[in-house]
């Protein structure tokens, strides 16, 4: 892989990237910087994160000159969090630079986004609802915009912003810079690329699997009714440092985290009915760690970054192969590794192999975990809290106590009911969810997708998926993590699609997800969401 310093950044440029920790570029970065520094059109895809964010946004803040004071970048992303979790990683990369970039969602007070935008931002993100509001009152001006980013570009379509992202590029002067990116480019993107990219380039890593290399995948087959108990299991088996589980639809969320908290996890809920206040709390606890369970709709599901997410757990199988795709990719970030549970109704077994066919990706297929299993997760990790103390740590001012207790008992006895103190017995209360409908299989092409060939190659047969979960390696190097887990297709063709102009996708046409039960935010962007 390529360092940050060939690609001729400036100095300020390149320091802050120093200064994030990046010591080499990712594949997507060293393939797609140099294409945007010519400032061509682009339309960027690789495996969740794999720092596509970076990818885009190292070189529109290197081609803006400091003394720029109009709006001149435009990024835009289909949730809240993402405009925020995008305006911080921009705000770093040009903290030398001293650019001002600004986030732009609905929920904020719009007084304050006009204050601010007093300050003259070079750089704006936003949510494409609440840039239409202000464009509407002329607090923000599109006429000197020189590079439009449209992060999660499928994603947004979607939700149903393509006539809020046409009315917003019409704005736009023509002769910009057009890039899109995301981990998933279902056919539909052609439409939208079609109107508003100009000759671009396909730059594409995606080797054999979509998902990333680093996250293990398994699911669960339970009924409806044993879910909540199937999940206490699990993570008392696992004890993730951090996890995200999706659930369904907004009732089921604020369900599950109730019952989580009643149950003694330490666990939240995020969706769209919250108000911008508890949305930002909510993420605020996750990110610090003073929540251990995120509990989300799909609004979680695009492009958050946070690290230390060592599970995903789908409580309920997400509709379509590409929300799994991304919901799974909240973890095995920047190299790391992950670990991908889903639960799947004995109705839904198909819908799950339809998941694996289109990702081709197998998942695992693993037992409920036992009681002893969960008792023994939860033991571990008292036994590890206490072996980290007893390493690292002295504690004269308990030893008189602890000789004069073992004079009077045995030492694994008292030991034993030490650990069971420490372990905490989880509080047994009852808990009833409202069932979730099954959903049902899909029928669709495997190979619709995507512009790289992936897809394309092998129209979709069992035989795909060749059940190693190698991306075909990437030469190796510090970014990634787990090369035992990458070497196994070998051929070193890693990226096919390489950086030539494919675009070939086999027709067909690609099956918009349907929002029935589902009352989080596939709603079209009339719903309050993310305006
Ligand atoms: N060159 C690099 N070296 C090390 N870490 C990096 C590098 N580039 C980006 N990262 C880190 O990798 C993480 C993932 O990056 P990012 O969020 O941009 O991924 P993404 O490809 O956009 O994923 P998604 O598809 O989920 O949106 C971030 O924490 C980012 O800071
Ligand atoms: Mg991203």
């Amino acid at each position: 892989m390529k360092t940050f310093a060939e690609f001729g950044l400036e100095p300020k440029v390149l320091q802050a990237i120093t200064e994030l920790g990046f010591e080499e570029s990712t594949p997507i970065q060293s393939k797609s910087i140099p294409v945007a520094m010519t400032g061509r059109d682009l339309i960027g895809q690789a495996q969740t994160g794999t720092g596509k964010t970076a990818a885009f946004g190292i070189p529109l803040i290197n081609k803006i000159p400091t003394s720029e004071d109009r709006i001149v970048a435009l990024i835009m992303t289909p949730t809240r969090e993402l405009a925020i979790q995008v305006a911080e990683e921009i705000g770093k990369l040009t903290r030398y630079k001293g650019l001002r970039s600004l986030p732009i969602y609905g929920g904020q007070e719009i007084g304050r986004q006009i204050r601010a935008l007093k300050k003259r931002p070079q750089i704006i993100i936003g949510t494409p609802g609440r840039l239409l509001d202000h464009i509407n009152r002329k607090t923000i001006r599109l006429e000197d915009v020189q590079t439009v980013v449209l992060d999660e570009a499928d994603e947004m379509l979607d939700m149903g912003f393509m006539e809020d992202i046409q009315s917003i590029l019409k704005l736009v002067p023509e002769e910009r810079q057009t890039m899109l990116f995301s981990a998933t480019m279902p056919v539909n993107i052609q439409k939208l690329a079609q109107q508003f990219l100009k000759d671009p380039e396909h730059v594409s890593v995606i080797p054999k699997q979509i998902t990333a290399p680093s996250i293990e995948q398994s699911y669960i087959e339970v009924h409806e009714r044993q879910k909540f108990e199937a999940l206490s299991r699990l993570l008392d088996m696992e004890s993730p440092d951090l996890a995200i589980i999706f659930g369904r639809t907004k009732r089921r969320v604020d369900e599950l985290s109730e019952a989580l908290q009643k149950r003694g996890y330490s666990a939240d809920g995020l969706h769209g009915d919250l108000s911008q206040n508890q949305r930002d709390n909510v993420m605020r606890k996750f990110r610090d760690g003073s929540i251990e369970v995120l509990v989300a709709t799909d609004v979680a599901a695009r492009g958050l970054d946070v690290s230390g997410v060592t599970h995903v757990i789908n409580f309920d199988l997400p509709q379509d192969p590409e929300s799994y795709v991304h919901r799974i990719g909240r973890t095995g970030r920047a190299g790391k590794e992950g670990t991908a549970w889903s639960f799947v109704t004995p109705r839904e077994i198909d819908h799950l192999h339809f998941i694996e066919r289109i990702t081709r990706q197998r998942m695992s297929r693993k037992p409920l975990p036992s009681l002893a299993e969960a008792i023994e997760g939860k033991q571990r990790v008292t036994a590890e809290r206490v072996l980290e103390l007893v390493q690292n740590e002295e504690f004269n001012e308990y030893k008189a106590i602890a000789i004069q207790l073992l004079e009077q008992y045995d030492s694994v006895h008292l030991l034993a009911a030490a650990v069971k103190l420490l372990t905490g017995e989880k509080k047994n209360v009852e808990i009833e969810l409202t069932p979730e409908e099954p959903l049902r299989a899909k029928k669709r092409r495997p190979d619709i997708r995507s512009n790289g060939r992936p897809f394309n190659r092998s129209s979709g047969g069992g035989s795909s998926y060749g059940g190693n979960r190698s991306s075909g390696s990437n030469g190796g190097g510090g970014y990634r993590g787990r090369d035992d887990r990458r070497s196994g297709s070998g051929s070193g063709s890693s990226y096919r699609g390489g950086s030539s102009s494919e675009n070939r996708s086999g027709g067909g046409s690609y099956s918009k997800r349907s929002s029935e039960g589902r009352s989080d935010y596939r709603r079209p962007k009339s719903s309050s969401e993310d305006n």
